[in-house]
C-alpha cells in the first residue's frame, strides 16, 4: 500500500499551478450522457475519481476519444447499457451523477443506491423526489434505484436542502425535459455553475444561473461543445492552508479566486497577506496563524471540504478556536489523528474546540476520508520528525500529484510503498 512520508522543511517558497476541479469535472463527464454528439473539456483533472466515472460511462457503452488533462474527448452515441454497477458506486458516491441525464436522455436508468460513507449517511432522496416530481416513476429493488420515464416533464420542485450533486442530477434531467421545470434551493456552488454554463453550450436553456432559483426549459436534444472545467477551489485552498501554517511566499497559477471568498477572507483574518488576480492567488505568510473561527455552510459562505485543513491550521495558530460542522453529520474524523500528534481539539456533536499548540509532533496517521487525509499531509509539514501519512487512496481521489506539487515549492514529501 501507497503512503507519504513527510517531513517538515520550513517555509514553502514559489509557485503551484492549480488543477480542474474534481467536483467539477465529474458532473461535466456525466452531461456527455445527455448528448450523441462529442463533449470536449479541457482542465479535466487526472484524479481516481475522473478514471473511475471515465470506466463506469466505458461500462455503459461511451467511447473516450482522448484522456489527458488538455484533451477529454468523450461520445455517449453508444450507450448500450443505462446501468451504474455496485462495484464502481461504492468507490465513488458521486457516480449517482449519472441518474439524472441517462434517464432524460435514454428514458430509463438503474444506479446502486450509494450508501452512506466515513463523513456522513449522505441520502439521496432529494434527487429521487425531483424526478418523481418529473414524472419519472421510481422503484428501489436490490440496492438498485430503477428509473423510468418516456419523457420527464417540467415540474416546479423546492428542494428540502441545499444539494449540490442533488441540483445537478435534476438540473441535467431538466434540460430534456418537455415543458419548463423551476428548481428552488438550487445549490449555488461554482461547480454548479460550471455545470449550467456547459449545458447552455451544449443548447440548454437555463435561467438563473448562480442563484438558488434555476429556471429549465426543455429542448429536444443537445449538441456536443467544448468547454474549461473551473480550477479547484478546494485544492487551492489546501494549499494556501499549508502556507498559512509553515510562512513563506507562494504564488496559485490557474486558480479561479472569485469562487474562494469566503475561503480567502478567513486566510486574511488568520494573517495571510492574499492578492489576487483573474487567475492567480498570491499569499505571503510571515508569522505564525492567528485562531479563526469557521462554521462550514453551502456556498457561498465557507465549504465543508475546507474545514479539516482550516482546523489542522487552527491546531498550530495563536488562540484558541470553534469549528462548526453543519453540512455533513460525522466530518471530524482528523481530529483523533490530530491529536495523537499533539493537537489540543475536543469535539462534541458538530463543535470542535481548537486550542492553538506550539508545535506538532510526526507519527503514523491515517484518515477515512478525502479532506481529513488532506489535513493530515498539512500536520506533517509542520510537525517535529517524520510523519507518515496511511491509506493515501483517499488523496488521490481529489488530490493531483500532491507531492509534486508540495514537493516544487519546497515540502520534503514522499510517496513510499510497503
Ligand atoms: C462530487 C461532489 O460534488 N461532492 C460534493 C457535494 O457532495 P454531495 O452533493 O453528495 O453533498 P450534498 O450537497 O448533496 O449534501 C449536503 C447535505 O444534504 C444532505 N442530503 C443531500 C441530498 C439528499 O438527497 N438528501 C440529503 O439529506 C446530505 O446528507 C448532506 O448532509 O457537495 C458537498 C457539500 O458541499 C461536498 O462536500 C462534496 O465534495
Ligand atoms: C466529500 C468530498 O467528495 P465526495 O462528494 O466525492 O465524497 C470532497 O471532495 O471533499
Amino acid at each position: 500500500m501507497e503512503k507519504l512520508k513527510i517531513r517538515a522543511n520550513g517555509a514553502l517558497n514559489g509557485e503551484i499551478f492549480i488543477s480542474g476541479a474534481k467536483n467539477a469535472a465529474l458532473p461535466l463527464l456525466c452531461a456527455s450522457l445527455l448528448t450523441s454528439e462529442t463533449l470536449h473539456l479541457t482542465n479535466v483533472p487526472m484524479l481516481r475519481d475522473v478514471k473511475t466515472t471515465q470506466k463506469l460511462l466505458q461500462g455503459m457503452g461511451a467511447r473516450v476519444l482522448t484522456d489527458n488533462i488538455e484533451e477529454f474527448e468523450i461520445n455517449c452515441s453508444g450507450i448500450n447499457n443505462t446501468c451504474a454497477p455496485y462495484e464502481l458506486v461504492k468507490t465513488m458516491r458521486a457516480s449517482i451523477l449519472v441518474l439524472g441525464p441517462t434517464l432524460a436522455h435514454f428514458g430509463e436508468a438503474q444506479v446502486s443506491l450509494p450508501g452512506g460513507c466515513a463523513i456522513g449517511s449522505r441520502p439521496v432522496d432529494q434527487h429521487l423526489k425531483g424526478l418523481e416530481a418529473m414524472g419519472a416513476e421510481i422503484t428501489i429493488e436490490h440496492g438498485y434505484v430503477k428509473a423510468r420515464a418516456q419523457r420527464l416533464k417540467g415540474a416546479h420542485i423546492v428542494m428540502d436542502m441545499v444539494t449540490v450533486t442533488g441540483t445537478e442530477n435534476l438540473l441535467m434531467a431538466a434540460t430534456l425535459a418537455e415543458g419548463t421545470t423551476i428548481l428552488e434551493n438550487a445549490a449555488m456552488e461554482p461547480e454548479v455553475t460550471d455545470l449550467a454554463d456547459c449545458l447552455v453550450k451544449m443548447g440548454a436553456n437555463i435561467q438563473g444561473i448562480g442563484t438558488p432559483t434555476l429556471t429549465i426549459t426543455g429542448v429536444e436534444k443537445l449538441h456536443g461543445c467544448t468547454h474549461r472545467v473551473v480550477p479547484d477551489r478546494i485544492e487551492a485552498g489546501t494549499f494556501l492552508c499549508a502556507v498559512a501554517m509553515t510562512g513563506g511566499k507562494v504564488v496559485l497559477r490557474n486558480a479561479a479566486p472569485k469562487t474562494m471568498q469566503a475561503i480567502l477572507e478567513k486566510l486574511s483574518e488568520a494573517g495571510a497577506i492574499i492578492e489576487a488576480g483573474d487567475d492567480w492567488i498570491s499569499i505571503d505568510m510571515q508569522q505564525p496563524p492567528r485562531a479563526v473561527d469557521i462554521r462550514t455552510l453551502p456556498y457561498p459562505a465557507f465549504p465543508t471540504d475546507m474545514q479539516a485543513q482550516f482546523m489542522v491550521m487552527n491546531t498550530i495558530a495563536n488562540g484558541n478556536s470553534k469549528v462548526v460542522e453543519t453540512i455533513f453529520e460525522n466530518r471530524f474524523m482528523h481530529v483523533p489523528e490530530l491529536n495523537r500528534m499533539g493537537a489540543r481539539i475536543s469535539a462534541e456533536g458538530n463543535t470542535a474546540i481548537v486550542e492553538g499548540v506550539e508545535q506538532l509532533s510526526g507519527t503514523t496517521v491515517m484518515a477515512t476520508d478525502l479532506r481529513a487525509s488532506a489535513s493530515l499531509v498539512l500536520a506533517g509539514l509542520v510537525a517535529s520528525g517524520e510523519t507518515i501519512v496511511e491509506r493515501i487512496y483517499h488523496l488521490d481521489r481529489g488530490y493531483e500529484n500532491i507531492e509534486q506539487k508540495l514537493g516544487g515549492v519546497g515540502a520534503i514529501i514522499e510517496r513510499v510503498s510497503d
